[in-house]
């Protein structure tokens, strides 16, 4: 497995441009099995995810074919085979092939979805929702069974928590079923909007991404797809940390400003000087940052995503904040290897309290999920010394390049294989 060595102290400045986003990709990556014809993905970051959702798609007799940033999908062939846990568990947008096969083919075996271990994760929702649309589901032998004997029909469907996986499978679903389907208390998080636009594009009807109730009008046939994924949103908010711990100053281009606004508001209250120009964000690292309380809440409140790299800011500022997970019950793994940096960390239930050091020291750490891994990493550019940060397998899963990203505006980072 790869591991980073990072030797710490350096500014960063220069320009980095933001990728695709992994989150938007997956779901739109799957709703090329709702046509028969080729779908063509532009701007698709060459990342883990997208590699092992390719696969699992190919497993199912899906073509595709990548062309520098495009991806071509062609599900013509597919059949709705079970799919094993050796596929599922390498990625969590796994489930999303729940609501396509369903739709097209009435039925569907798939085994639990992976993902980062950060929590519980269920997918009840899902099942919720499908099973309003007139799924039927058994659980045997690790997999989920799913069957719909008519074909699925619009219903109304109240999610008992805002599910973003969850409002994505069932807009697939639903854009393949007869009738209207009306879906409340709905993710309201960009990528939700984002897959509502290819679908639109397709020739589905939708009215409310983006919003907590979306309606989705069901057609018979929708059209293959030519779509520009939007831009990772948590890639760009990573950098703008950076600029924040470091920039001299860094310039983060291919940003979508509005994504951004409960990043920026903490940013600035850290101290951390910030110029929006268009697409582009101008970071100029807070000299002595300031310890900021925050918590994290589904789209427009803070991203959970972001959780991890926001501590590694807070370690080095002024005072002691209180940094909030509500989403996931496990999400502090890095928590005590930002400590091993020599950081002053206490967790208490949903809570970590961070007293901020004035400065972090190089260690060995290892990375225990995608985000985490960016954390870690970010610790590593403002400690001093050197620091490992191993099993960066979890940041190759869900980043484009970030320490070759790093590197290019003066990060001092090395890969080598342990
Ligand atoms: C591939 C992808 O897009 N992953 C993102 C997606 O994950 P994912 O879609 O898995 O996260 P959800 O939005 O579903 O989870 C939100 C909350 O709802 C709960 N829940 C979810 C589904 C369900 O059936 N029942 C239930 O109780 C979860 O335990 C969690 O507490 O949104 C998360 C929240 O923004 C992000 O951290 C992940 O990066
Ligand atoms: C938690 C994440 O990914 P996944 O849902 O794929 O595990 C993430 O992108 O931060």
């Amino acid at each position: 497995m790869d591991a980073l060595l990072i030797h710490g102290g350096n500014d960063l400045s220069g320009e980095i441009q933001i990728s695709g986003s992994k989150n938007a990709s997956l779901p739109i990556m799957a709703a090329a099995m709702l046509t028969q014809n080729e779908n063509i993905l532009k701007g698709v970051p060459d990342l883990l995810d997208v590699r092992n959702f390719g696969r699992i798609l190919e497993h199912l007799g899906a073509r595709l074919r990548r062309e520098g940033e495009n991806l071509h999908l062609n599900s013509g062939n597919c059949s709705s085979r079970a799919l094993p846990s050796a596929l599922t568990c390498t990625v969590r947008a796994s489930i999303l092939v729940l609501g396509p096969l369903l739709a097209r083919f009435g039925h569907v075996k798939v085994s639990l979805p992976g993902g980062c271990a950060i929590g519980k994760r269920p997918i009840d929702q899902h099942i919720k929702g499908l099973k309003a649309l007139g799924a039927s589901f058994v659980f045997e032998n690790g997999y989920i069974v799913a069957r719909a004997c008519h074909h699925l029909r619009g219903a109304k469907v109240l999610f008992d928590v805002p599910t973003v996986t969850g409002t994505m499978n069932l807009m697939l679903a639903a854009s393949l079923a007869h009738g209207i389907t009306v879906l409340s208390n709905a993710a309201q998080e960009p990528e939700v909007e984002d897959l509502a636009a290819c679908l639109i594009g397709m020739g589905c009807v939708i009215e409310g991404a983006g919003t907590d109730q979306v309606t989705i009008y069901g057609q018979r046939n929708l059209s293959p797809y030519r779509y520009k994924v939007m831009s990772d949103r948590i890639e760009c908010g990573t950098f703008l940390v950076a600029g924040a711990l470091a920039g001299n100053p860094l310039i983060v281009k291919g940003c979508i400003h509005k994504h951004q606004a409960a990043l920026l508001e903490k940013l600035r209250a850290i101290g951390a000087r910030i110029e929006v120009t268009g697409g582009s964000i101008t970071v100029y690292k807070a000299l002595r940052p300031r310890a900021v309380d925050i918590c994290t809440g589904p789209f427009p409140g803070f991203p959970t995503d972001m959780q991890p790299q926001l501590m590694t800011l807070l370690c080095i500022a002024e005072g002691a904040a209180v940094l909030t997970e509500k989403l996931f019950e496990n999400r502090f793994m890095h928590a005590a290897w930002l400590c091993r940096l020599g950081a002053d960390i206490t967790l208490a239930s949903d809570c970590a309290i961070i007293r901020g050091v004035p400065m972090l020291s190089g260690s060995t750490v290892v990375a225990t999920d995608l985000r985490a891994s960016a954390c870690l990493v970010l610790a590593g550019l403002v400690a001093s010394g050197d620091t490992i940060v191993r099993s960066v397998a979890h940041m190759d899963r869900g980043f484009d390049r970030l320490d070759g990203k790093l590197v290019a505006v003066g990060g001092r980072i090395s890969r080598f294989e342990e």
